[in-house]
């Protein structure tokens, strides 16, 4: 299964060595609990980690393969980031696709051999959704051939790029380009932060860190201002724009290539997200075969909270939808790597679809991963709400990508412009110009539901069901929109007044797109056992997100209110089938005690005995009266008594 879930035999057994050697070396291991460490102690603690991993990364991993990198960082890191968190997820990969190969060969070697530390400062105290809104400039000075970088105001302040603060001493800052007085909108620019030497900030930059967040906190995401701060010509990264000496601009072959480093992360993070929700449910599901209350049966013995109903349906759901994520996350990436292999050769026809599904995923998977852990954490009782659970940290940090690499909201609004002009085609009769992900816009539905009238159908049923739901959604939402259009609206107020219809449209192509993805991995499984316990997963999979969006599917009498009981009852089938294999099938994604980072979740079950010594190992507990008592608390009582 392990396999399954890292891509390949080869992956998961390198997973293993890697955690293994990890597990040999104390001087990677964290020095005492996370929690138990100020904000700054876990700053300083990662450094450490950080360099030695800089030192003998080469011992451990093969440093050039992205999925061996990410397993080291979230062992010895972990999930609450790190000094150079951004250098590998934005800065290079911002490098690689957007600077020429000059600037390439001047700058990547430096950032790879970590002798600079950079990150990608984009967003604004004032604007972060709106990128045609920045307001810091980049005027082009044809008499030094340099651009003056400037933050007109405090709300062009860029805020919040990770190790912005303190870390980085280069950033790719993204500015509006302006020359000889035309604005030609926002451009990426390699721009030099701090000394090299001393680490102090230029003479024209005013930087820090934006202070504590909801989570994240080892990361120091930063603000930064520029006063009329010179760089050269070429820092600007010129793969696809160019600006000569004289001022000519040479356009880009697409208007968004610049948006590239986004689309990257948005790519990527859906693994990233999946893997969290598995680790929150791996604790959860551990502590629920271990925990017991209450009985079923008065004349039996408490049973493990696992063997409630209820529990199984706040967590098994939740299961089916990690694997899910983690295989739409597989084909994601694959796409993102050819469609940057096609752009950085010139070829951009694939960037619209790869940035609409990108858009869509990125959305429902963060919102769903955030659902799934708090659910998670709330299946714990009490002791989920205790950071010894270490749940509440994973939450914090997986509901951030809720927001960072665009608002969902409006993410799923960039998908729903795809969605409307496929709607389009398919109002005109040009179904045939549909591209694959949409094709079945175009194609006619049965007029009812088939799922529980045709024999050994599979899963073709719900995934014609799920279609049907999310074409007539579309449909319906490009209707109203075009309609108000009709009636005379203007295109951005019509848009704005459908755009609740339009992402829930949005959200259900995703769904959709979800489901798919699951069944073509199940139906590429070649092992009997782990086709068997994934199909199990899958059956839950498609009756529980079904019934989730069953009134799309109810208002035009597509599915029947018998449907919907069978569809019901399959969810409960499927909940009782999977109970025996619940812990094995998170116990499959292999996370090491040291990745978990939880008491509440070890391998070895000792839930109790754990948490004692973990509580008796809290700071406040090295002296039985606090300074808090001795000069405030008691003094009160005492005063009370007289
Ligand atoms: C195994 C290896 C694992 C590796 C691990 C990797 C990742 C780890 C996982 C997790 C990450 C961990 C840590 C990182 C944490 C945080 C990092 C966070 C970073 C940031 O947040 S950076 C800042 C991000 N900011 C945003 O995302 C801003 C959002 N806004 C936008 O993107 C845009 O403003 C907009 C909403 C898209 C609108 O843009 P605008 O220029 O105004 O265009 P429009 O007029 O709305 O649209 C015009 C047109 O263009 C199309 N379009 C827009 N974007 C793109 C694109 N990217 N590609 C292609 N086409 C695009 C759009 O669809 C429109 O097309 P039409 O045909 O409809 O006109
Ligand atoms: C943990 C974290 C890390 C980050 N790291 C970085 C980084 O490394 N580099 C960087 O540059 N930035 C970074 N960011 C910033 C992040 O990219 C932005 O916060 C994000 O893009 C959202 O923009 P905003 O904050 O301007 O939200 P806003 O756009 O102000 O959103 C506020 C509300 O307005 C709504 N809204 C806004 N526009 C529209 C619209 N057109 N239609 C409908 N609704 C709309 C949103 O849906 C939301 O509900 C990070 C943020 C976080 C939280």
């Amino acid at each position: 299964m392990a396999a399954q879930i890292w891509g390949s035999e080869k992956r998961a057994r390198r997973r293993r060595e890697i955690s293994a050697k990890i597990a040999q070396m104390p001087e990677l291991h964290d020095s005492k609990p996370l929690p138990f460490m100020t904000r700054e102690e876990k700053i300083m603690e990662s450094a450490r980690k950080l360099t030695i991993l800089t030192e003998k990364m080469g011992q451990i991993i093969d440093p050039t393969d992205p999925a061996e990198l990410y397993h080291l960082n979230n062992e010895v890191l972990g999930l609450e980031g790190n000094p150079m968190a951004l250098h590998g997820v934005m800065f290079i990969p911002a490098l690689s696709a957007q600077a020429s190969d000059e600037q390439q060969a001047k700058w990547l070697p430096r950032a790879l051999r970590r002798e600079i530390i950079g990150t990608y400062a984009q967003t604004e105290l004032g604007h972060g959704t709106n990128l045609q809104n920045l307001e810091t400039t980049a005027t082009y000075d044809l008499a030094t051939q340099e651009f003056v970088l400037h933050t007109p105001q405090i709300t062009a302040l860029k805020w919040w790029p990770g190790n912005l603060g303190k870390s980085s001493n280069y950033a790719v800052v993204v500015a509006h380009m302006i020359i000889k007085a035309k604005n030609y909108g926002p451009h990426p620019f390699m721009v030099q932060l701090r000394d090299e030497k001393t680490h102090e900030p230029l003479p024209g930059i005013t930087i820090g860190d934006i202070g504590p967040k909801m989570a994240y906190n080892i990361v120091d995401n930063g603000f930064l201002g520029f006063n009329k701060y010179r760089i050269p010509r070429t820092n600007l990264l010129m793969r696809h724009t160019k600006v000569e000496a004289d001022g000519t601009y040479i356009k880009p072959p697409h208007a968004k290539i610049n948006y590239s480093a986004m689309v990257h992360v948005r790519a990527y993070m859906l693994t990233g997200q999946a893997i969290m929700l598995a680790s929150a449910l791996n604790i959860a599901t551990r502590y629920s075969s271990v925990r017991r209350q209450g009985q079923i049966d008065k004349s039996q013995p408490e049973v493990k909270v696992l063997e409630y109903q209820t529990q199984q349906h706040r967590l098994f759901p939740s299961i089916a939808r990690a694997y899910a994520f983690q295989f739409a996350g597989a084909e994601t990436v694959k796409l993102y790597e050819h469609v940057l292999k096609e752009m950085k050769s010139g070829n951009v026809s694939l960037m619209a679809d790869l940035h609409a599904l990108t858009s869509g995923l990125k959305s429902v998977v963060t919102y769903q991963t955030g659902e799934g852990i708090e659910q998670a954490r709330m299946a714990c009782g009490g002791h989920g709400y205790s950071m010894a659970s270490y749940i509440s940290e994973i939450y914090g940090v997986a509901i951030g990508g809720c927001t960072y690499e665009g608002e969902n909201m409006v993410m799923l609004l960039q998908l729903a412009r795809y969605l409307v002009k496929s709607a389009a085609l398919v109002k005109s009769g040009q179904s045939s110009k549909l591209g694959p992900l949409v094709a079945y816009l175009g194609v006619k539905s049965e007029p009812t539901s088939l799922i529980d009238r045709i024999p050994n159908s599979g899963f073709t049923e719900y995934v014609k069901t799920f279609q049907h739901v999310s074409k007539r959604q579309t449909l319906k939402a490009a209707d109203m929109f075009f309609g108000l259009m009709e009636k005379g609206e203007k295109r951005e107020i019509a848009w704005n007044k459908c755009s609740v219809e339009l992402n829930r449209a949005s959200r259900l192509h995703t769904r959709l797109f979800i489901v798919e993805a699951f069944v073509r991995r199940v139906n590429e499984i070649a092992d009997i056992r782990i086709k068997e316990a994934l199909t199990d997963l899958l059956h839950l999979h498609v009756n529980y997100e079904l019934l989730d969006i069953a009134s799309y599917a109810l208002e035009d009498g597509f599915l029947s209110a018998s449907q919907l009981d069978y569809i019901r009852d399959q969810v409960y089938l499927y909940l009782g089938k999977i109970r025996p294999n619940a812990v094995s099938l998170l116990d499959s994604w292999e996370f090491s005690d040291i990745e978990l980072r939880s008491v509440l979740g070890r391998r070895d079950g000792n839930v109790y005995e754990n948490l004692f010594k973990w509580a008796k190992s809290s700071p406040l507990n090295k002296t039985d009266v606090l300074s808090s008592v001795t000069q405030y608390l008691k003094p009160m009582m005492e005063k009370a008594r007289l």
